[in-house]
């Protein structure tokens, strides 16, 4: 998998050297490029961005770098192997059946906005080329697209087989398919007392269908305690 991005501030994607994502490069699992859209600039102060058409406030992206970038880091033909994924406050929640989708992508891009966002024409160009996603990584506002980019390259690249050590621990996560739609339950390691505080008796019975159903119940509580709107999906176990 070939994961390449461009921002303004390409600095942001150094630390994708030192997390796991970075162990995965090294296993040769992903490739990683960032690029700084100012190098497809031809003024003296690299320029990306004007004052947005129709006013208002703030600062709109331009067209021209984004196109040239484009040319050059993917290329002129069309391809809808190829993802190109925008950030935005506008776009579809991102979620965990669209980073296993995306685990197997061949070639992820993103596209980092700032400022009020990019010139709609440039999403309007890629999804001519290739295959485009608008997603938005929940209800609040960032200052770019950048911190966006990097979680989503976290939940991609996690699923991304022969990544993590123990592919089994993907099944019992919170939004895992394993998981029936359901919250993770709480964990325990030692010390079994700490603090005045114990670990539940059941977990330490070895009885593992209690402990089964102990989890389970866990699960059912917080999920509708903390995310009642999963317990009517049709994937959750809860009716
Ligand atoms: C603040 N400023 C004026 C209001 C509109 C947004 C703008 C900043 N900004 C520019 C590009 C860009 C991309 C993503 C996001 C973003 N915010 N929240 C999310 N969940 C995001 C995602 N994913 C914010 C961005």
């Amino acid at each position: 998998m070939r994961l390449d991005y461009l921002s303004i501030f390409p600095a942001y994607f150094d630390v994708l050297d030192i997390s796991l994502v970075g162990k995965a490069a090294i296993n040769g699992l992903v490739e990683i490029h960032a690029h700084d859209l100012r190098d497809w600039t031809h003024d003296r102060h690299r320029t990306v961005d004007d004052t947005p058409c129709g006013g208002g406030a703030g600062m709109v992206m331009k067209p021209d770098p984004w196109g040239e970038a484009f040319d050059e880091i993917i290329g002129t033909e069309s391809d809808p192997s190829v993802h190109v994924i925008f950030p935005a406050p506008s776009g579809t929640p991102f979620t965990q059946s669209a980073a296993a989708e995306l685990s197997s992508a061949q070639r992820i891009v993103f596209c980092c906005g700032r400022y009020e966002g990019i010139d709609h024409r440039v999403i309007d160009y890629a999804r001519s080329m290739w295959t485009v996603h608008e997603v938005s990584l929940g209800d609040y506002v960032l200052n770019g697209g950048e911190v966006a980019a990097l979680a989503i390259t976290e939940a991609v690249v996690r699923l991304v087989p022969g990544f993590m050590g123990n592919p089994e621990s993907l099944a019992e996560e919170s939004f895992s398919a394993g998981q029936d739609g359901l919250l993770e339950y709480p964990l325990f390691t030692r010390p079994v007392s700490w603090r005045g505080l114990d670990v539940p008796e059941v977990l330490m019975s070895g009885h593992h269908g209690r402990i089964a159903s102990w989890r389970r119940d866990e699960s059912v509580r917080l999920t509708r305690e903390r995310r009642p709107d999963l317990t009517d999906s049709d994937s959750s176990g809860i009716h």
